[in-house]
């Protein structure tokens, strides 16, 4: 998180999903989450929660904006925004053009949308699972809400995914890190200046 903050990341997020190995627990959220307040948006991530589980994170954590990483439908956003009262995000996950089309039933509702690459079949992680897709799918790409790029970034390629696809905003989560699950300081610090000056 110092890493994150120190290096400008505009959003920070905060895992919950048990199956991941990037998960954190409600108390260790709460820390993470009164480091970054007030320096960079906090983002919730969600797989399919249900609305307690959701009031809990927002009564505990208090996040500016809640991402939803399964399939939930664009219903369940409008109800968490007006029920929780914060942003809400929508990853939606890219192999070809045609998979773009679903954003436009979401930004109604989303505040913003992540386009994800699609996790390999074998995969119990909806995200994280440091894969691309074709960056330039997003190129010229028209919608009315601000979207994401994520996908098997890294310090090395992040410069080359957004000027092929000039997405004006990324995500990251393995390729920043030095084994799975466990954080890089420096890597964090290089993806962020090198997504910054591209
Ligand atoms: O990162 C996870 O473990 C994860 C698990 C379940 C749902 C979402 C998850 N990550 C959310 C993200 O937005 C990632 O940053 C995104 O999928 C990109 O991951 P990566 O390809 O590893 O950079």
């Amino acid at each position: 998180m110092e890493a994150a903050l120190d290096a400008g990341a505009d959003m920070v997020g905060l895992m919950f999903f048990p199956k991941s190995p990037r998960h954190v627990s409600l108390s260790k959220a709460c820390k993470l989450a009164d480091m970054a307040r007030g320096k960079a948006e906090i983002v919730a991530v969600t797989v399919n929660m249900d609305p307690d589980g959701l009031s809990r994170i927002r009564e505990l954590v208090n996040p500016d904006m809640i991402q939803f990483h399964g399939s939930e439908a664009p219903e369940a956003l409008a109800a968490a925004k007006v029920m929780q009262g914060t942003k809400v995000m929508k990853a939606l996950s890219v192999g070809e053009r045609e998979d773009l089309e679903r954003a436009r039933y979401y930004s109604i509702v989303a505040d913003w949308i992540l386009f994800d690459a699609k996790p390999p079949k074998d995969s119990e992680l909806p995200g994280g699972n440091g894969v691309s897709y074709d960056w330039t799918l997003l190129k010229d790409l028209d919608l009315e809400k601000p979207f994401l790029l994520s996908g098997g970034l890294d310090p090395a390629n992040v410069g080359d995914a957004i000027r092929q696809s000039g997405v004006k905003a990324v995500d990251v989560s393995s390729g920043v890190e030095r084994d799975k699950g466990v954080k890089d300081s420096e890597r964090i610090r290089a993806f962020v200046a090198a997504a910054k000056s591209a």
